[in-house]
């Protein structure tokens, strides 16, 4: 089996490739911007084939399609930042949303009836009242961000080519997912990164630099987010969307007090205003019956050992780059 991924040297794109190279049968084509960094992100690189493209190029996208001709595919390629969408609004929607569009018009036209994952995200929901928590695959959107609008419109165009040419598509609505590799723009991988480098002694002020912390997210692994996309392009039926998040929901503040209580030294919070955001959404509570009943699917790596890692992962690497300083 062909197995296709785009993106497969950021985040969510790497650990597929990593729990997919090892599934007898299946070989894996990472699709990848020429420049992408791969220096500790993708270790399994050499157990994948590699292709250059660019979401942007709708030329490149056919043409990667046409070489893989794939039997699945995952697109978890995008521009996944929320605060970049408000800065970079048009790049976020012609990225998301028109390399969605030329990915789709690509699979159409090579055919071939691949299974094909569209990955959205719980931003499409944005602010929903406490009074309609929580978040079912019917909650309204009400996207709060470029980011959120790019999603929604992924959402429904994966909906259109399922209704409209009978495509094999398949859309999440994923919500927080993180873990060790996970850049460091986002909460939990910024305050790991803070509190390695006070370990370190190099910030002697013990200060963590923080934005909204009365911001509710519910936390899944990225190694338990993956196994949920393979279960996905396994058990579901064609046409469907299924919120999938973690079993763990708490403010952010709460995460900093948990990362905190992993080291020894003090951590004081201090509030960045550049860190916080024109609109920022803060209930974010999920309902992911329909996909655990549809799959059997439940996260299996404790909230706690995700934050381990995470902070394990930025002590090497602080240490790395202390490392390389002295040479
Ligand atoms: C599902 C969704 O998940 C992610 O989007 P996000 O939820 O915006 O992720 P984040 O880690 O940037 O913020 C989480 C919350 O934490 C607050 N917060 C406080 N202090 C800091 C802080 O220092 N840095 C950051 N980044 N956030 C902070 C911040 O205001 C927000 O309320 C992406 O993967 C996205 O692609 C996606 O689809």
């Amino acid at each position: 089996m062909r197995v296709m991924i785009t993106g497969v040297t950021g985040f969510a794109g790497s650990y597929l490739a990593e729990h997919l190279v090892d599934k007898p049968g299946v070989e894996v084509y990472g699709l990848k911007r020429w420049n992408s960094p791969m220096t500790d992100i993708l270790p399994v690189r050499d157990r994948i084939t590699l292709i250059d493209f660019d979401l942007g190029d709708p030329h490149s996208v056919y043409a990667a399609v046409r070489e893989v001709r794939p039997d699945r595919v995952f697109h978890l390629a995008a521009q996944s930042y929320v605060p970049m969408s408000f800065r970079a609004p048009v790049d976020t929607i012609r990225a998301n949303a028109l390399g969605t569009v030329a990915l789709l018009e690509a699979l159409r036209e090579v055919g071939g009836d691949p299974v094909i994952h569209i990955c959205t995200s719980s931003e499409v929901y944005g602010e929903v009242p406490s009074d309609e928590l929580p978040i079912t695959e019917a909650t309204p959107f009400r996207p709060q961000s470029p980011y959120g609008v790019s999603k929604v419109a992924e959402d429904l165009t994966a909906y259109q080519y399922f209704m409209s040419y009978g495509m094999h598509t398949l859309r999440t609505r994923s919500f927080t997912h993180t873990g060790p590799r996970s850049k460091e723009v986002f909460v939990a991988p910024a305050f790991a990164k803070q509190i390695a480098e006070i370990e370190a002694g190099l910030r002697p002020d013990g200060i963590v630099k923080v934005g909204n912390l009365d911001s509710t997210r519910t936390f899944l692994d990225i190694r338990d987010m993956v196994e949920a996309y393979w279960l996905l392009t396994e058990r579901c039926p064609a046409g469907e969307v299924y919120n999938i998040a973690g079993d763990t929901t708490c403010l952010v503040g709460e995460m900093l007090d948990v990362l905190a209580s992993l080291t020894d030294v003090t951590v004081k919070a201090e509030v960045d205003p550049a860190l916080l955001r024109a609109s920022d959404v803060t209930r974010q509570v999920p309902d992911t019956t329909k996909f655990r009943e549809a799959t059997g699917w439940s996260p299996r790596i404790p909230f706690e050992q995700t934050l381990k890692d995470i902070l394990d992962y930025w002590r090497a690497q602080v240490s790395l780059r202390a490392l390389r300083a002295e040479r």
